[in-house]
């Protein structure tokens, strides 16, 4: 375990969960598909972006929250939903729930946690933890689980679900094939049937474990009109996650989408994808306001999420950084982590004389 005050930017942590980790698990979570190009290029994107600073503007006070759905978030920083934290830390979501709380982010938890969403928002609720939780879907050949899993989301206090779109089936992660990766048998899907998951656990060589557990359960044939069915009798507003493609965005407004997650999953799905950052201004101007738009991929300081706000983003969501930081230090790893984005984002809106993210706008960037 890491003393969390060694590391001063988010990137202090990937070496250190590298140095924790076995080296299959470090390949499952930083791995992408194919080449890993569109992983590489999701962070590229954001050094091709200049900042513009104001100057003469009272910025003693900096305002970081953002509005979701009618309420006020404290900060627009968020976890994107990851599977089986207890890979990473044997406390798992428990302990990223209480450390993005601590730090007042938004979690997005997924639907292959490794601990049950009732715990995880109990754990949450704690003393010190506080803010919003959501939950993500997958489409499951078995909708009425999917339907399950929405109606104890809505009762266990979650804000909204997320619904995966970008996932017919597993990229092609070399990595995982290379090494025969399969879950850990210690590591276990728990908000879903053990017989449903068990080929998650299959070790089979030069196959990933995962890629025939997605052909087994997840549904390829999903389309807009699954979506309609499911915001029709879900207790809770859904995002759409997985969009790149202004027209999916209009569709999936149209359809019924209380919001678009802009991401290209992390670069594991489509290898030589857009980067989640150059797909987000012509999302943003499809949707126009109707609903908000996040985006992950790629983001790795503070300066990257003040870029992808200024271009549209209502809040953006971090995938990989928190599991380093969960596998370096536990739940105050994940709070120290979440902590450093946030206090850079809060220096640059000061330093850059733009001191209230929602009034953030492309005027504060330059291309090139
Ligand atoms: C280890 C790992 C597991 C993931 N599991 C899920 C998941 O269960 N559901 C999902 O919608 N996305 C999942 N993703 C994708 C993330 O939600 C997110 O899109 C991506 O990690 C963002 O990119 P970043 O890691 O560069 O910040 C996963 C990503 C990683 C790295
Ligand atoms: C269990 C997997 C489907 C989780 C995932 O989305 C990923 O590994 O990228």
């Amino acid at each position: 375990m890491t003393d969390a005050s060694d590391c001063r930017r988010p990137l202090d942590y990937r070496e250190r969960a590298r140095a924790a980790l076995p080296a299959h698990v470090w390949d499952y979570i930083e791995g992408g598909a194919g080449d890993e190009l569109t992983v590489a290029w999701n962070s590229a994107a954001f050094d091709r972006v200049s900042i513009v600073p104001r100057t003469m503007v009272d910025v003693s006070a900096c305002d970081l929250s953002c509005e979701l759905f009618g309420a006020r978030y404290a900060t627009p920083l968020g976890v994107a939903p990851m599977a089986y934290h207890q890979i990473a830390h044997p406390e798992g979501e428990l302990a990223t729930a209480r450390g993005a709380g601590a730090a007042g982010a938004l979690c997005v938890v997924s639907i292959f946690a490794s601990a049950r969403l009732e715990d995880i928002a109990a754990a949450r609720s704690g003393a010190e933890a506080s803010g919003p939780l959501w939950f993500q879907l997958y489409w499951l050949r078995r909708r009425e689980v999917m339907l399950d899993l929405a109606a104890r989301a809505g009762a266990a206090g979650y804000r909204a679900l997320v619904v995966t779109a970008d996932t017919p089936r597993l990229g092609d992660r070399r990595r995982d094939r290379h090494n025969g990766w399969a879950v850990p048998a210690g590591v276990r899907a728990v908000n879903l049937d053990a017989a449903v998951m068990a080929s998650a656990h299959r070790r089979r060589p030069g196959a990933s474990a995962l890629a025939g557990h997605a052909e087994e359960a997840f549904d390829p044939s999903a389309t807009w009109h699954d979506l309609e069915w499911l915001v029709a009798r879900a207790p809770l507003p859904v995002l759409v996650k997985g969009i790149l493609d202004p027209a999916d965005a209009q569709l999936a407004v149209d359809h019924g989408a209380a919001g678009v997650i802009v991401s290209n999953h992390g670069g594991r799905q489509v290898d030589g994808a857009i980067s989640a950052l150059r797909a987000l201004p012509p999302v943003v101007d499809a949707v126009a306001g109707r609903v908000p738009v996040l985006l992950d991929g790629g983001v790795r300081r503070g300066r990257d999420a003040f870029v992808a706000l200024a271009l549209g983003a209502t809040a953006v969501l971090i995938g990989r950084p928190v599991l380093w930081a969960l596998a370096a230090a536990g739940a105050d790893g994940v709070a120290h982590q979440l902590r450093l984005y946030r206090d850079e984002l809060e220096n640059l809106l000061a330093l850059a004389g733009r001191p209230r993210v929602r009034e953030l706008g492309r005027d504060a960037v330059a291309h090139g």
